[in-house]
Order: structure tokens, then sequence, then C-alpha cells
């Protein structure tokens, strides 16, 4: 149980007690072996709940049961009830929407601010594709021969999908691997975190209370190298949808290949943020310590390499730096915490080992670059925001994903000479670019490769906008049209009605 003195909401106190059972078949049940794993409080470090680890045999009912709903009706439900469920669900979320906002800020050290938003958005999308499950057409096709054939296609649910998720923004990153899936009339097997599992089994209890049939949804908890891999092989599932490293993403690709499986991978990221010398400062540098300590660097788009025009770089570093030095750290069920800690104590074995390369490769730490003296945050995993200066592209801690709160400030004297270091990358996530000017606008629009591109902008992400993850950020797209396609396959009919 959470050691803290700040209010929890009696549901999330009922809900952490207890040993939680996965959600298959509409039940709420044990691992077949009895197994358990812990979920760990980051801010306290103390255990914080128990949960039921499965394994082969538990996805073997799970997927069972979510091709029977599949077969036996799902794929056949009719549009408008697909969405009314989902609406329903929507509106569940909203209700629950504090419940899951401490859920998170509980098992991943998410603020309030950054945990209630994303649990906010969660909301917003589940009713977005509430709206897309009645809106899916095929084309009327003329075809190049002529002729009394009446060619079209149609879309179709690929079946039984396999979602896996990560631990940053957990409740958010479930509800984009359960509502597209859905609304599309597939059904789903879902494996979140073993580290953030909890939101997602909250989230379970709605889908219930929804009223969704059993075997719609089905929830699966345990690690990624046993029931994950599992997941990935096994023949019944028609689609893995995975949002995490880009390692684990290869290994998915591999084992997903075997059964030539459909994949939709959103991957890991390095991402550029570019401040030209026109920029409006006031929003730039706000913008760019946003990019980096939302949700404690934690973020598949963190802007961690941000690349400054030479003529605003020592007014731009050292307003960066006084922000920074200003940031409150703290509990993240404390309202007035801006950054919480990191989700484990690996995760900050991992930030100390990236900013221990930069000094050797001759960095500057502008500040942070340790974990805070502060005896209040000793028990958690805090780190503090760190700037460093002096490094290029050839430097691991600047071409490496560290997914903590660690920014690496690089001047820049040429529009040719940014693009080609902000493109010199593995990833191609998203970037940022700040400037007044249209033409410079356009010309980095054009030449930056990478998923999304915001200008005056961070992080501006909506149901609308499909999320693509370039080069080795991902395949396929999450959210928008795009987003709901990569559930269904595309059947080609022609009738010969001459
Ligand atoms: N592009 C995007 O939209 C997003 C990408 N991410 C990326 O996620 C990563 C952080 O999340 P983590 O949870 O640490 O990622 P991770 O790759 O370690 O784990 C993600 C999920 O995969 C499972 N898993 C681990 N090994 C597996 C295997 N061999 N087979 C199948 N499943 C396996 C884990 O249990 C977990 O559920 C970062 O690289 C981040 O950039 C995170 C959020 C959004
Ligand atoms: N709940 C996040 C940390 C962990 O359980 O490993």
């Amino acid at each position: 149980m959470a050691n803290t003195t700040l209010e929890i909401n009696p549901i999330v106190q009922a809900f952490l007690s207890g040993t939680k059972e996965m959600f298959l078949n509409g039940k709420w049940v044990p691992a077949i072996k009895g197994k358990v794993y812990e979920s760990i409080n980051p801010t306290t470090n103390e255990i914080l709940a128990k949960i039921y680890e499965g394994d082969e045999e538990d996805l073997d009912v799970a997927v069972k049961a979510a091709r029977r709903a599949f077969e036996g009706s799902w794929k056949n439900t009719a549009p408008r009830e697909r969405a009314r469920l989902l609406n329903k669900l929507a509106d569940l979320l909203e209700e629950n929407l504090e419940v899951i906002t401490q859920l998170d800020a509980l098992d991943y050290g998410g603020t309030l601010a950054v945990a209630g938003g994303f649990a906010e958005n969660a909301v917003h999308h589940v009713r977005y594709y509430a709206g897309w499950a009645t809106k899916l057409y095929g084309n009327t096709l003329e075809l190049t021969s002529g002729g009394n054939i009446h060619a079209f296609t149609k879309r179709e649910p690929l079946g039984v999908c396999g979602q896996i998720t990560s631990w940053n923004f957990p409740a958010l990153v479930a509800c984009w691997k359960i509502a597209a899936p859905i609304a599309a009339g597939n059904t789903v097997v879902i494996k979140p975190s073993q580290q953030t599992s909890l939101s997602t089994l909250y989230i379970g209890k709605l889908i219930e209370e929804a009223g969704f049939p059993p075997g719609v949804v089905n929830i699966v908890t345990g690690a990624g190298g046993k029931l994950g891999e599992a997941i990935t092989s096994h023949p019944d599932i028609d689609k893995i949808g995975f949002t995490g490293s880009t390692s684990v993403g290869r290994r998915i690709m591999e084992k997903a290949s075997k059964s030539l499986k459909k994949i939709t991978l959103e991957l890991g990221g390095k991402s550029p943020n570019i401040i030209f010398a026109d920029a409006d400062l006031n929003k730039a540098i706000p913008g760019a310590i946003k990019a980096i300590l939302m949700n404690t660097g934690q973020v598949c788009a963190a802007g961690s390499r941000l690349y400054i025009e030479r003529s605003v770089y020592d007014t731009v570093k050292e307003k960066l730096v006084e922000i920074a030095e200003s940031f409150v750290l703290g509990d993240p069920l404390d309202p007035n915490a801006q950054m919480g800690p990191l989700i484990s104590k690996n995760q900050i074995t991992t930030v100390e080992k990236y900013v221990e390369l930069a000094k050797k490769d001759g960095a500057t730490i502008l500040t942070g670059g340790k974990r805070p003296d502060s005896p209040d945050l000793q028990q958690g995993n805090f780190y503090l925001p760190t700037i460093i200066e002096g490094l290029d592209e050839k430097c691991q801690s600047v071409y490496e994903e560290i997914f903590g709160p660690v920014l690496c400030i690089m001047p820049f004297d040429s529009i040719e000479e940014v693009v080609e270091r902000a493109n010199a990358t593995e990833y191609g996530l998203a970037s940022g670019v700040w400037t007044t000017n249209i033409e410079t606008t356009h010309k980095m629009v054009d030449s930056l490769n990478a998923g999304s591109v915001w200008v005056n902008e961070y992080y501006l992400t909506d149901d609308n906008i499909p999320l693509t993850g370039f080069k080795q950020s991902g395949i396929g797209s999450e959210l928008g049209l795009a987003g709901i396609e990569a559930y269904t396959k595309v059947k080609s009919v022609a009738i010969n009605h001459g």
C-alpha cells in the first residue's frame, strides 16, 4: 500500500487490496499456476499491489475466448451497437477519472496534471473511435476494362488482436490499444506492462460494467519475456499492436513473422527540437522545457536533443537552466509537484549511466546530473532536471534514447546544418521547430525525417492526427483514420452481372 500522507480515493485504496486477477472471457480469474508479482510505487519503492502472473496457459484461455467472441457475434455486431458500448465505456472512464489518474500516479509516478491529462485524453480517444465504428466504408470501383462488372471493396476486421503496452501513460496507451480494434469489429487480448498493470485492470472493470460481451476484451498480466513472447507467437492471434522499445519491437516483428501476423509498432525516439533565432522565445523556451520534462522525460517523443541557433544560444541556455532549477519535484499526488519520480530504480541507473557517458565525452553539466538532496525525496526514484552541453550526434547520450529528464543542448549556424544534424539519428518519431519565418517552417516540415513535425508547439497530439514512427521508431500508424484502418483488411469483390 502506498505510504503517502496525501489523500487517496477510497475506491483506489480498495482496488489496491488483495491480489489482482486477470479478466478472461468476461470473468475475473487468478493465474492457473497461481504465481503472483508485485507492482512497486516509484515514489516510495514500497509494494503498491500484488498481481497474478499469467503464462501460456492463461493466454490460451484468453485467446480462445477472444476467438469465440469474434466468430460468435462481435464481427457481425451492428456498428452502432459497438459505438454504443464504446460510448458507455467512455462515460464510465470519465466518471472514474480521479481513480484512473491516481492509479497511474501511484503506479508509474506521473503527476496529477500529467496522469490526469492522459486519463482525460483516454476518454476522448474512446469516444473518437466510437464515432468511427459507424463510418468505415469501402469504395466502388470502375474497371479499367469496362464491362458489366460491379466491383467494390469492403473493410473487414482482422480477428483476434494481441495488444502489448509500455509503462509510460498506461491508461491512455491501453485505450489506444482497445478502442480502435474493438470499433472495427475485432476482439482483443491485452497485456499491459508488468510494471504498470493496475489502471488497465481497472479499465477492465469498466469494460465489464459497460456490458461488452464476454471475450471481446481480455486482459492478461505478466512479464514481457514470457507472456509477451507467448502472445507474439500464438498461432490464433491475427495482429500484434505494440507500444514499447525499439529492441523489443524488433523481437516482436521477428516472432510475428513466423505466422505472418499483421503488426503495428509504436517504438522509441530521440527527437530533435529546434529553436531558430527568429522564434518567439517566450513560447519556445517553456516549450523546450515541456518537451523534455513532461512525464519526467519518459515519453517516446520527448524533445531530448535541443538545437539552438547560435545568436540566441546563451540567452536560451540561461533561461532553460533557470526554469529547470525552479522545477518542483515531489509526490505525484501532491498538486504542487511539477515532476514525479522515474518509474524504477533500474531507470535511475540507466539515466545515471548516460550522464556518466556524457561526462566522459566531455559534456558540461549545466544543471542537475544527480539525484536531489532533499530528504523528502530519498525514498523515491527522483532525478533532477538535467541540462548538458558540449556534445554532438556521435555521443551515445545524444543518439540513444535515455527516457529521463536529460536535455542535451547544441548550437547551430544554418538551416542546412541543423537539418542534417536533426536527421542524424536511427529514430524518426517526432520533431519540434520554433520559428516565425514561413519559409523556414516549410523547409523544415519538408526536410525533417520524422512522423510528427510540430511547429511552435510540442506534443501537439490529437485523436484526428495520426502518430507514425519513421525509420526505427515504428511501423504503421496509431490514431486518426489510419489508426482504425490498421485493424481492418480490405476485401475486393467483383460481380459479373453481364
Ligand atoms: N511510439 C510510441 O507511441 C511510444 C513508444 N514508447 C516506447 O516504449 C519504451 C518504454 O516502454 P517500456 O515498457 O520500457 O518498453 P518495453 O519494450 O521494455 O516493454 C513494452 C511492453 O513489451 C513487453 N515485452 C517485453 N519484452 C517482450 C518480448 N520479448 N515479447 C513481447 N513483449 C515483450 C513488456 O512486458 C511491455 O508490456 C520507450 O522506448 C518508448 O520510446 C512508449 C510510449 C509511446
Ligand atoms: N510500478 C512501477 C515500478 C515497478 O513495479 O517495477
